[in-house]
Protein backbone atom coordinates (compact mmCIF):
# COMPACT_ATOMS: atom_id res chain seq x y z
CA UNK A 1 0.00 0.00 0.00
CA UNK A 2 1.18 3.58 -1.24
CA UNK A 3 2.44 5.92 2.04
CA UNK A 4 0.66 9.12 2.73
CA UNK A 5 2.56 11.45 -0.30
CA UNK A 6 4.10 8.62 -2.41
CA UNK A 7 4.54 9.14 -5.43
CA UNK A 8 1.50 6.65 -7.06
CA UNK A 9 1.42 8.01 -10.41
CA UNK A 10 4.78 6.78 -12.88
CA UNK A 11 6.44 8.84 -15.76
CA UNK A 12 5.30 8.12 -18.89
CA UNK A 13 8.70 8.54 -21.62
CA UNK A 14 8.32 9.50 -25.37
CA UNK A 15 11.82 9.48 -27.69
CA UNK A 16 10.79 11.84 -30.51
CA UNK A 17 12.86 10.63 -33.20
CA UNK A 18 14.13 7.56 -34.14
CA UNK A 19 17.29 7.93 -36.56
CA UNK A 20 20.75 6.79 -35.81
CA UNK A 21 20.69 8.08 -32.47
CA UNK A 22 17.57 8.25 -31.92
CA UNK A 23 16.99 4.43 -31.78
CA UNK A 24 20.32 4.07 -29.80
CA UNK A 25 18.65 6.84 -26.94
CA UNK A 26 15.06 4.67 -27.25
CA UNK A 27 17.09 2.02 -26.59
CA UNK A 28 19.18 3.19 -23.52
CA UNK A 29 15.65 4.97 -22.23
CA UNK A 30 13.47 1.58 -22.09
CA UNK A 31 16.18 -0.65 -20.37
CA UNK A 32 16.05 1.72 -17.58
CA UNK A 33 12.68 2.36 -17.85
CA UNK A 34 12.14 -1.60 -17.60
CA UNK A 35 15.05 -1.27 -14.53
CA UNK A 36 12.97 1.31 -12.81
CA UNK A 37 9.10 0.36 -12.64
CA UNK A 38 9.27 2.63 -8.84
CA UNK A 39 9.86 5.78 -11.41
CA UNK A 40 8.36 5.05 -14.73
CA UNK A 41 6.20 3.36 -16.96
CA UNK A 42 7.78 0.16 -18.93
CA UNK A 43 6.61 1.20 -22.03
CA UNK A 44 8.53 3.50 -24.56
CA UNK A 45 6.73 5.01 -27.27
CA UNK A 46 9.17 6.05 -29.91
CA UNK A 47 7.48 8.82 -32.67
CA UNK A 48 9.04 7.16 -35.92
CA UNK A 49 9.10 8.99 -39.23
CA UNK A 50 6.78 6.68 -41.48
CA UNK A 51 8.45 5.67 -44.29
CA UNK A 52 8.49 2.73 -46.84
CA UNK A 53 11.55 0.30 -46.05
CA UNK A 54 12.71 -2.69 -48.04
CA UNK A 55 14.28 -4.79 -44.86
CA UNK A 56 18.08 -5.47 -46.46
CA UNK A 57 18.89 -8.89 -48.13
CA UNK A 58 21.70 -8.94 -45.42
CA UNK A 59 19.48 -8.36 -42.45
CA UNK A 60 18.66 -11.78 -40.50
CA UNK A 61 14.89 -10.10 -40.84
CA UNK A 62 14.92 -10.95 -44.96
CA UNK A 63 12.31 -12.47 -45.63
CA UNK A 64 12.67 -14.19 -49.34
CA UNK A 65 8.98 -14.76 -49.53
CA UNK A 66 8.15 -11.57 -49.39
CA UNK A 67 10.46 -10.61 -52.22
CA UNK A 68 11.46 -6.72 -52.85
CA UNK A 69 7.92 -5.45 -51.44
CA UNK A 70 8.72 -2.47 -48.99
CA UNK A 71 6.93 -2.16 -45.73
CA UNK A 72 5.89 0.51 -43.32
CA UNK A 73 9.20 1.69 -40.49
CA UNK A 74 7.04 1.20 -37.39
CA UNK A 75 5.69 -2.31 -38.72
CA UNK A 76 9.23 -3.10 -39.27
CA UNK A 77 10.17 -2.04 -35.68
CA UNK A 78 7.29 -3.41 -34.11
CA UNK A 79 7.58 -6.96 -35.44
CA UNK A 80 11.51 -7.40 -35.41
CA UNK A 81 12.49 -5.21 -32.55
CA UNK A 82 15.08 -3.70 -35.00
CA UNK A 83 14.90 -0.40 -36.87
CA UNK A 84 16.75 -1.91 -39.95
CA UNK A 85 16.98 0.98 -41.60
CA UNK A 86 18.95 3.60 -39.18
CA UNK A 87 20.01 1.17 -36.57
CA UNK A 88 21.15 -1.90 -38.30
CA UNK A 89 21.50 -5.13 -36.21
CA UNK A 90 21.33 -3.92 -33.28
CA UNK A 91 18.27 -5.51 -30.78
CA UNK A 92 15.92 -3.03 -29.69
CA UNK A 93 14.33 -3.77 -26.50
CA UNK A 94 10.67 -5.11 -26.85
CA UNK A 95 9.10 -2.20 -24.71
CA UNK A 96 9.86 0.23 -27.12
CA UNK A 97 6.53 1.10 -29.28
CA UNK A 98 7.13 2.75 -32.44
CA UNK A 99 4.45 5.34 -34.00
CA UNK A 100 4.27 7.03 -36.67
CA UNK A 101 1.68 9.73 -34.79
CA UNK A 102 3.80 12.25 -32.74
CA UNK A 103 0.77 13.34 -30.98
CA UNK A 104 -0.45 10.03 -30.63
CA UNK A 105 2.76 8.71 -28.82
CA UNK A 106 4.01 11.72 -26.84
CA UNK A 107 -0.06 12.03 -25.35
CA UNK A 108 -0.31 11.70 -21.46
CA UNK A 109 3.79 11.63 -21.54
CA UNK A 110 5.51 13.98 -18.72
CA UNK A 111 9.02 12.99 -19.79
CA UNK A 112 9.63 14.18 -23.88
CA UNK A 113 13.18 13.03 -25.50
CA UNK A 114 13.74 15.17 -28.38
CA UNK A 115 16.16 13.36 -30.68
CA UNK A 116 16.15 14.20 -34.78
CA UNK A 117 17.76 16.32 -37.18
CA UNK A 118 17.24 19.96 -36.35
CA UNK A 119 16.23 20.68 -39.40
CA UNK A 120 13.08 18.56 -38.69
CA UNK A 121 12.40 19.91 -35.28
CA UNK A 122 10.27 22.72 -36.12
CA UNK A 123 7.98 20.94 -37.88
CA UNK A 124 6.81 18.32 -35.10
CA UNK A 125 7.34 20.52 -32.51
CA UNK A 126 4.24 22.09 -34.13
CA UNK A 127 2.19 19.62 -34.46
CA UNK A 128 2.98 18.84 -30.49
CA UNK A 129 2.04 22.37 -28.99
CA UNK A 130 -1.34 22.08 -27.05
CA UNK A 131 -1.16 18.08 -26.93
CA UNK A 132 0.83 17.45 -24.42
CA UNK A 133 0.96 17.49 -21.06
CA UNK A 134 1.31 21.30 -19.62
CA UNK A 135 3.69 19.89 -16.29
CA UNK A 136 5.47 17.86 -18.91
CA UNK A 137 9.70 18.07 -19.16
CA UNK A 138 11.88 17.55 -21.94
CA UNK A 139 15.34 16.86 -22.64
CA UNK A 140 16.86 17.68 -26.11
CA UNK A 141 19.34 15.60 -27.80
CA UNK A 142 19.68 17.36 -30.87
CA UNK A 143 23.35 19.04 -31.66
CA UNK A 144 22.25 22.07 -33.34
CA UNK A 145 21.43 25.89 -33.21
CA UNK A 146 18.00 27.59 -34.31
CA UNK A 147 19.51 30.79 -35.68
CA UNK A 148 17.82 33.22 -37.64
CA UNK A 149 19.78 36.41 -38.75
CA UNK A 150 18.47 38.70 -36.36
CA UNK A 151 18.15 35.54 -33.40
CA UNK A 152 20.42 32.61 -32.13
CA UNK A 153 18.95 30.44 -29.39
CA UNK A 154 19.32 26.63 -28.68
CA UNK A 155 16.83 24.16 -29.28
CA UNK A 156 16.33 23.27 -26.14
CA UNK A 157 15.15 27.12 -25.01
CA UNK A 158 13.31 27.07 -28.45
CA UNK A 159 11.66 23.82 -27.71
CA UNK A 160 10.57 24.99 -24.05
CA UNK A 161 9.15 28.24 -25.29
CA UNK A 162 6.95 26.84 -28.19
CA UNK A 163 5.33 23.88 -26.43
CA UNK A 164 5.39 26.36 -22.75
CA UNK A 165 7.21 23.66 -21.00
CA UNK A 166 10.85 23.61 -19.71
CA UNK A 167 13.60 21.19 -21.48
CA UNK A 168 17.16 20.29 -20.89
CA UNK A 169 19.55 18.72 -23.20
CA UNK A 170 21.71 15.91 -23.68
CA UNK A 171 25.00 15.88 -25.73
CA UNK A 172 28.72 14.09 -25.16
CA UNK A 173 31.10 12.45 -27.22
CA UNK A 174 28.66 9.79 -28.54
CA UNK A 175 29.19 8.35 -31.72
CA UNK A 176 25.25 6.23 -31.74
CA UNK A 177 26.96 2.57 -33.62
CA UNK A 178 29.28 2.59 -30.93
CA UNK A 179 26.38 3.03 -28.01
CA UNK A 180 24.19 1.10 -29.86
CA UNK A 181 27.15 -2.08 -29.27
CA UNK A 182 27.47 -1.40 -25.78
CA UNK A 183 30.46 0.02 -25.83
CA UNK A 184 31.31 2.25 -22.80
CA UNK A 185 31.20 6.00 -23.18
CA UNK A 186 29.98 9.51 -21.48
CA UNK A 187 27.62 12.10 -21.66
CA UNK A 188 26.43 15.27 -20.00
CA UNK A 189 22.70 16.31 -19.15
CA UNK A 190 22.39 19.95 -18.65
CA UNK A 191 18.74 20.54 -16.41
CA UNK A 192 18.63 23.54 -14.32
CA UNK A 193 14.59 24.81 -14.41
CA UNK A 194 13.70 27.85 -13.47
CA UNK A 195 11.34 27.86 -10.00
CA UNK A 196 7.78 27.11 -10.32
CA UNK A 197 5.80 30.06 -11.62
CA UNK A 198 8.78 32.01 -12.81
CA UNK A 199 9.30 32.12 -16.61
CA UNK A 200 10.97 29.12 -18.83
CA UNK A 201 14.83 30.31 -19.27
CA UNK A 202 15.40 32.48 -22.06
CA UNK A 203 13.29 32.84 -25.05
CA UNK A 204 13.52 32.20 -28.32
CA UNK A 205 12.58 32.63 -32.15
CA UNK A 206 9.14 33.21 -33.46
CA UNK A 207 7.65 30.27 -32.05
CA UNK A 208 4.11 31.28 -31.50
CA UNK A 209 2.60 28.90 -29.26
CA UNK A 210 -0.96 28.41 -27.70
CA UNK A 211 0.55 27.68 -24.55
CA UNK A 212 2.45 31.25 -24.29
CA UNK A 213 0.72 33.47 -21.70
CA UNK A 214 0.08 37.14 -22.86
CA UNK A 215 2.48 39.26 -20.16
CA UNK A 216 2.73 43.03 -19.84
CA UNK A 217 6.34 43.28 -19.45
CA UNK A 218 7.02 45.13 -16.03
CA UNK A 219 9.69 46.35 -14.37
CA UNK A 220 9.97 43.20 -12.63
CA UNK A 221 10.78 41.26 -15.98
CA UNK A 222 13.81 43.26 -16.92
CA UNK A 223 15.72 40.34 -14.54
CA UNK A 224 14.40 38.20 -16.67
CA UNK A 225 15.97 39.78 -20.27
CA UNK A 226 18.77 37.71 -21.46
CA UNK A 227 22.44 38.48 -23.47
CA UNK A 228 19.82 39.34 -26.82
CA UNK A 229 17.21 41.65 -24.20
CA UNK A 230 14.79 38.27 -24.97
CA UNK A 231 12.09 37.91 -22.57
CA UNK A 232 10.23 34.70 -22.09
CA UNK A 233 6.40 34.65 -21.51
CA UNK A 234 5.81 31.20 -20.68
CA UNK A 235 5.16 30.06 -16.56
CA UNK A 236 6.52 26.82 -16.00
CA UNK A 237 3.73 24.89 -14.65
CA UNK A 238 4.72 22.26 -11.47
CA UNK A 239 4.54 18.85 -11.88
CA UNK A 240 1.68 17.07 -9.70
CA UNK A 241 2.67 15.56 -6.41
CA UNK A 242 1.63 12.80 -7.49
CA UNK A 243 5.11 11.64 -9.62
CA UNK A 244 7.92 11.04 -8.50
CA UNK A 245 10.20 14.27 -9.05
CA UNK A 246 11.88 15.21 -11.88
CA UNK A 247 15.38 16.27 -11.08
CA UNK A 248 19.21 15.37 -11.15
CA UNK A 249 18.39 12.04 -9.97
CA UNK A 250 15.28 11.17 -11.91
CA UNK A 251 16.97 12.12 -15.19
CA UNK A 252 20.33 10.54 -14.61
CA UNK A 253 18.08 7.10 -13.91
CA UNK A 254 16.69 7.45 -16.79
CA UNK A 255 19.77 7.71 -19.37
CA UNK A 256 22.49 6.07 -16.96
CA UNK A 257 23.38 2.54 -17.85
CA UNK A 258 26.51 0.96 -17.32
CA UNK A 259 28.13 1.62 -20.95
CA UNK A 260 26.74 5.19 -21.41
CA UNK A 261 27.78 7.23 -17.63
CA UNK A 262 26.00 10.29 -17.23
CA UNK A 263 27.07 13.41 -15.90
CA UNK A 264 24.25 16.08 -14.66
CA UNK A 265 25.46 19.97 -15.29
CA UNK A 266 23.39 22.86 -15.32
CA UNK A 267 24.96 24.61 -17.51
CA UNK A 268 22.37 23.92 -20.63
CA UNK A 269 23.69 26.94 -23.24
CA UNK A 270 27.46 25.23 -23.00
CA UNK A 271 25.82 21.75 -23.57
CA UNK A 272 24.15 22.51 -26.64
CA UNK A 273 26.01 24.46 -28.19
CA UNK A 274 29.22 22.61 -27.58
CA UNK A 275 27.18 19.90 -29.89
CA UNK A 276 26.46 22.04 -32.26
CA UNK A 277 29.31 23.98 -33.27
CA UNK A 278 31.48 21.06 -33.14
CA UNK A 279 30.32 19.89 -36.30
CA UNK A 280 31.41 22.52 -38.23
CA UNK A 281 34.62 22.12 -37.13
CA UNK A 282 34.36 18.35 -37.72
CA UNK A 283 33.67 19.37 -41.38
CA UNK A 284 37.53 21.27 -41.16
CA UNK A 285 39.19 18.26 -39.67
CA UNK A 286 37.48 16.10 -42.58
CA UNK A 287 38.78 18.36 -44.92
CA UNK A 288 42.83 18.42 -43.81
CA UNK A 289 42.38 14.60 -43.74
CA UNK A 290 40.84 14.33 -47.27
CA UNK A 291 43.82 16.52 -48.10
CA UNK A 292 46.45 14.07 -46.32
CA UNK A 293 48.12 17.05 -44.45
CA UNK A 294 47.79 14.01 -41.06
CA UNK A 295 46.88 14.66 -37.79
CA UNK A 296 49.01 17.98 -36.94
CA UNK A 297 46.80 19.65 -39.17
CA UNK A 298 43.57 18.08 -38.00
CA UNK A 299 44.79 18.98 -34.39
CA UNK A 300 45.21 23.07 -35.69
CA UNK A 301 41.95 23.29 -36.79
CA UNK A 302 40.56 21.19 -33.47
CA UNK A 303 42.53 23.88 -31.52
CA UNK A 304 41.08 27.12 -33.40
CA UNK A 305 37.79 25.16 -33.06
CA UNK A 306 38.06 24.74 -29.67
CA UNK A 307 38.55 28.39 -29.18
CA UNK A 308 36.07 29.91 -31.92
CA UNK A 309 33.05 27.67 -29.85
CA UNK A 310 33.92 29.32 -26.47
CA UNK A 311 33.77 32.79 -28.12
CA UNK A 312 30.63 32.34 -29.41
CA UNK A 313 29.30 30.82 -26.51
CA UNK A 314 30.69 33.91 -24.30
CA UNK A 315 29.53 36.35 -26.84
CA UNK A 316 26.29 35.37 -27.52
CA UNK A 317 25.04 33.26 -24.52
CA UNK A 318 27.48 35.69 -22.16
CA UNK A 319 27.37 34.54 -18.25
CA UNK A 320 24.90 31.26 -18.72
CA UNK A 321 28.06 30.28 -20.65
CA UNK A 322 31.16 28.40 -18.21
CA UNK A 323 34.29 27.89 -20.25
CA UNK A 324 34.23 24.93 -18.35
CA UNK A 325 31.63 23.20 -19.83
CA UNK A 326 33.66 23.21 -23.35
CA UNK A 327 36.94 22.39 -21.57
CA UNK A 328 36.22 19.67 -19.26
CA UNK A 329 33.20 17.63 -19.88
CA UNK A 330 31.88 15.17 -22.38
CA UNK A 331 29.43 17.31 -24.34
CA UNK A 332 32.80 20.03 -24.93
CA UNK A 333 36.12 18.73 -25.91
CA UNK A 334 35.58 15.14 -25.94
CA UNK A 335 32.68 15.63 -28.18
CA UNK A 336 35.23 17.27 -30.60
CA UNK A 337 37.66 14.71 -30.33
CA UNK A 338 35.61 11.90 -31.09
CA UNK A 339 33.76 13.42 -34.25
CA UNK A 340 36.81 14.80 -35.83
CA UNK A 341 37.87 11.09 -35.45
CA UNK A 342 35.00 9.29 -36.43
CA UNK A 343 31.79 11.05 -36.67
CA UNK A 344 29.72 11.21 -39.78
CA UNK A 345 30.46 15.11 -40.67
CA UNK A 346 34.16 14.25 -40.56
CA UNK A 347 34.06 11.15 -42.77
CA UNK A 348 31.82 12.90 -45.24
CA UNK A 349 34.21 16.13 -45.49
CA UNK A 350 37.25 13.84 -45.78
CA UNK A 351 35.84 11.79 -48.55
CA UNK A 352 34.33 14.64 -50.71
CA UNK A 353 37.62 15.97 -51.13
CA UNK A 354 39.24 13.01 -51.54
CA UNK A 355 36.75 12.30 -54.26
CA UNK A 356 36.19 16.20 -55.54
CA UNK A 357 32.80 16.03 -54.71
CA UNK A 358 30.50 18.49 -52.66
CA UNK A 359 29.70 16.90 -48.91
CA UNK A 360 25.86 16.79 -50.00
CA UNK A 361 26.99 14.27 -52.34
CA UNK A 362 28.65 12.44 -50.19
CA UNK A 363 25.91 12.16 -47.50
CA UNK A 364 23.37 11.39 -49.93
CA UNK A 365 25.07 8.81 -51.36
CA UNK A 366 27.16 7.40 -47.88
CA UNK A 367 24.80 7.50 -45.21
CA UNK A 368 21.46 5.78 -46.11
CA UNK A 369 18.89 8.65 -45.60
CA UNK A 370 21.30 9.48 -42.10
CA UNK A 371 21.63 13.58 -42.00
CA UNK A 372 24.38 15.79 -41.38
CA UNK A 373 24.20 18.54 -39.13
CA UNK A 374 27.20 20.35 -39.84
CA UNK A 375 26.86 21.89 -42.91
CA UNK A 376 23.55 23.71 -42.25
CA UNK A 377 25.01 24.74 -38.71
CA UNK A 378 27.62 26.50 -40.72
CA UNK A 379 25.37 27.85 -43.14
CA UNK A 380 22.84 29.30 -39.85
CA UNK A 381 25.79 30.24 -38.28
CA UNK A 382 27.52 32.30 -40.62
CA UNK A 383 24.40 33.84 -41.37
CA UNK A 384 24.01 34.92 -38.18
CA UNK A 385 27.90 36.09 -38.12
CA UNK A 386 27.25 37.86 -41.09
CA UNK A 387 24.29 40.13 -40.21
CA UNK A 388 26.76 41.42 -37.42
CA UNK A 389 29.96 42.03 -39.51
CA UNK A 390 32.04 39.40 -37.11
CA UNK A 391 32.81 36.63 -40.07
CA UNK A 392 36.36 37.81 -39.82
CA UNK A 393 36.07 37.24 -35.62
CA UNK A 394 35.73 33.81 -36.83
CA UNK A 395 37.74 32.22 -39.20
CA UNK A 396 37.64 28.86 -38.75
CA UNK A 397 33.75 28.86 -38.95
CA UNK A 398 33.49 31.49 -42.10
CA UNK A 399 36.35 29.07 -43.82
CA UNK A 400 34.45 25.90 -43.48
CA UNK A 401 31.08 27.51 -45.17
CA UNK A 402 33.31 29.44 -47.84
CA UNK A 403 34.93 25.95 -48.65
CA UNK A 404 31.17 24.08 -48.91
CA UNK A 405 29.79 26.61 -50.96
CA UNK A 406 33.05 26.84 -53.42
CA UNK A 407 34.52 30.47 -52.72
CA UNK A 408 37.38 28.98 -50.77
CA UNK A 409 39.56 25.64 -51.05
CA UNK A 410 41.04 23.29 -48.24
CA UNK A 411 44.24 24.94 -49.03
CA UNK A 412 43.36 28.28 -47.87
CA UNK A 413 42.56 27.15 -44.65
CA UNK A 414 46.15 27.52 -43.33
CA UNK A 415 46.60 31.25 -45.09
CA UNK A 416 42.90 32.07 -43.47
CA UNK A 417 43.60 30.89 -39.97
CA UNK A 418 47.21 32.46 -40.24
CA UNK A 419 45.17 36.46 -40.96
CA UNK A 420 43.43 35.74 -38.01
CA UNK A 421 46.09 35.33 -35.26
CA UNK A 422 47.66 38.73 -36.86
CA UNK A 423 44.89 40.91 -36.00
N1 LIG B 1 24.05 9.57 -34.95
C1 LIG B 1 24.90 9.91 -34.00
O1 LIG B 1 25.96 9.30 -33.82
C2 LIG B 1 24.56 11.06 -33.09
C3 LIG B 1 25.15 11.09 -31.83
C4 LIG B 1 24.85 12.12 -30.96
C5 LIG B 1 23.96 13.12 -31.35
N2 LIG B 1 23.39 13.06 -32.58
C6 LIG B 1 22.42 14.11 -32.90
O2 LIG B 1 21.13 13.57 -32.71
C7 LIG B 1 20.19 14.20 -33.59
C8 LIG B 1 19.43 13.13 -34.34
O3 LIG B 1 20.35 12.41 -35.13
P1 LIG B 1 20.09 10.92 -35.64
O4 LIG B 1 21.46 10.33 -35.81
O5 LIG B 1 19.14 10.20 -34.75
O6 LIG B 1 19.36 11.14 -37.05
P2 LIG B 1 19.79 10.53 -38.46
O7 LIG B 1 21.00 11.24 -38.96
O8 LIG B 1 19.82 9.06 -38.37
O9 LIG B 1 18.59 11.06 -39.39
C9 LIG B 1 17.60 10.30 -39.87
C10 LIG B 1 16.29 10.56 -39.17
O10 LIG B 1 15.63 11.68 -39.77
C11 LIG B 1 14.28 11.31 -39.99
N3 LIG B 1 13.68 12.07 -41.08
C12 LIG B 1 13.99 12.06 -42.39
N4 LIG B 1 13.21 12.92 -43.06
C13 LIG B 1 12.40 13.49 -42.14
C14 LIG B 1 11.38 14.49 -42.20
N5 LIG B 1 11.04 15.06 -43.35
N6 LIG B 1 10.78 14.85 -41.05
C15 LIG B 1 11.11 14.30 -39.88
N7 LIG B 1 12.07 13.36 -39.75
C16 LIG B 1 12.71 12.97 -40.87
C17 LIG B 1 14.36 9.83 -40.32
O11 LIG B 1 13.11 9.21 -40.17
C18 LIG B 1 15.36 9.37 -39.29
O12 LIG B 1 14.72 9.11 -38.07
C19 LIG B 1 21.04 15.13 -34.49
O13 LIG B 1 20.96 16.45 -33.98
C20 LIG B 1 22.46 14.61 -34.34
O14 LIG B 1 23.44 15.60 -34.48
C21 LIG B 1 23.64 12.05 -33.45
O1 LIG C 1 28.33 11.62 -36.76
P1 LIG C 1 28.25 13.08 -36.39
O2 LIG C 1 29.30 13.91 -37.06
O3 LIG C 1 26.85 13.61 -36.55
O4 LIG C 1 28.61 13.13 -34.84
C1 LIG C 1 27.98 12.19 -34.01
C2 LIG C 1 28.03 12.62 -32.57
O5 LIG C 1 27.54 13.93 -32.42
C3 LIG C 1 29.40 12.48 -31.97
O6 LIG C 1 29.33 12.78 -30.59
Amino acid sequence: MATLGAPTKKHKVTIIGSGNWGSTIAKIVAENTKEHPELFQEEVQMWVYEEDVMVPKDSKHYDSSKGESPQKLTSIINTYHENVKYLPNIALPKNIVANPSVVDAAKGSSILVFNLPHQFIGRISKQLEGNILPYARGISCIKGVNVTESEISLFSEWIGEGLGIYCGALSGANIANEIAQEKWCETTIAYDPPPIDSRVATPTGPSPSASRVNLTITPADEEHRDVLGRISKTKLKALPSEYPPLDHATFKTLFYRPYFHVRMVSDVAGVSLGGALKNIVALAAGFVDGRGWGDNAKAAVMRVGLLEMVKFGKEFFGQTVHTGTFTEESCGVADLITSCSGGRNFRCAKMAVERGVSVDEVEAKELNGQKLQGTSTAKEVNSFLKARGLEAEYPLFTAVLDILEGRNTVDDIPALLARADDD
